[in-house]
């Protein structure tokens, strides 16, 4: 892959900080134009991180049958294998609310000794990630209207539910090439995705010209990426952009992606106060179940791939 790679300097969304209105705007033309940024003094320490990142390794480091019997044909379906995604991924999926409950279950038929410290820490990250996902939405939504968070934090995103994946990526050991797709381009199935990437790097985001352009990795920075949910509900104010991973010959590499979405049942319709005045709505309503459907029964392998997203489920022809 000889493509050139520039990086772009996204914004910066601080915790710690009340957002004033120059940020709230620069944050609301990233999000226009690229979809992503980052989030610091987020409440997540870097012991946490490390103790997800050393468990899992543990649990990628295990014989291949052992890693199956939660795999695609069993009852869990917790794992996907090497070749599904791409030859170079393999992930674990831990599932909110209780993901104390979701991690256990697959450690029980991983180990053959009981191990509660894996699901205590992975518990101890969902419940942070979930509190953080309401405190980005919350921030993502006042961009869109004065009181716009007021509004529909409560009424629209109270229902939310998330779950994370551990990705363990291993590039091949006897290609030439410099670097490997370890992850094709895709959109996000959620309303954002808060992605903590170790320091290998690798995430790429792709402008709407079609050029990629990387995501570094920034010690205490995680990053934020909006999904084709809210790209929807946001009437495509919020960008839920294509991304995809490339490896560093040679080098592994974890990240953890954790998805917030809608919950099943929900009617995805952009409130009026969200479309923007002389503006129409680009999406018809549709149930988030069937959007999730849609995608699953026109991927190849059932994973996340481009070219049926929300605009080709839901988008709307406007006439000029
Ligand atoms: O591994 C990463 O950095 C991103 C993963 C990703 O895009 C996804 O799982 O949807
Ligand atoms: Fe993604």
């Amino acid at each position: 892959m000889a493509e050139l790679h520039v990086s772009v300097e996204l914004p910066v969304l601080d915790l710690s900080q009340p957002v004033n209105l120059s940020f709230l705007s620069s944050l609301s033309q990233a999000c226009q134009e690229w979809g992503f940024f980052y989030v610091t003094n987020h409440g997540i320490s870097r012991n946490l991180f490390s103790k997800v990142c050393t468990l899992s390794k543990h649990i990628f480091s295990l014989p291949a049958d052992s890693k199956l019997k939660v795999g695609p044909s069993s009852c869990l379906k917790t794992y996907t294998p090497h070749f599904i995604a791409s030859p170079y991924f393999e992930s674990l999926i831990v599932s909110g609310p209780d993901f104390f409950a979701s991690a256990k279950r697959s450690a029980d038929e991983l180990f053959s000794q009981q191990n509660s410290e894996f699901s205590e820490i992975l518990q101890e990250y969902g419940n942070k990630m979930i509190d953080l996902s309401k405190r980005i939405i919350e921030v993502l939504v006042m961009t869109l209207g004065d009181g716009c968070d007021r509004k529909f934090c409560e009424s629209e995103f109270s229902n939310c539910h998330g779950y994370f994946r551990v990705v363990n990526y291993s590039p091949p050991k006897d290609v030439e090439e410099r670097e490997v797709e370890g992850l094709g381009m895709h959109t996000d199935m959620s309303c954002i995705t808060i992605v903590y990437q170790d320091e290998t790097g690798g995430l790429q985001m792709r402008s709407k010209e079609g050029e990629w352009l990387d995501i570094p990795p920034c010690e205490d920075l995680l990053v934020v990426n909006i999904g084709d949910l809210l790209q929807a509900w946001s009437n495509g104010r919020l960008r839920s952009s294509e991304h995809r991973v490339v490896l560093k010959r040679l080098v592994n590499r974890l990240s953890l992606a954790f998805f917030w979405c809608f919950e099943d049942e929900k009617v995805i319709l952009a409130p009026d106060e969200v479309v923007e005045e002389g503006n129409q709505r680009i999406y018809k309503s549709f149930v988030c179940l069937d959007y999730l459907k849609f995608r699953e029964s026109n991927e190849e392998g059932k994973f996340e791939k481009i070219g049926y997203t929300v605009k080709d489920f839901a988008g709307v022809t406007l006439r000029m």
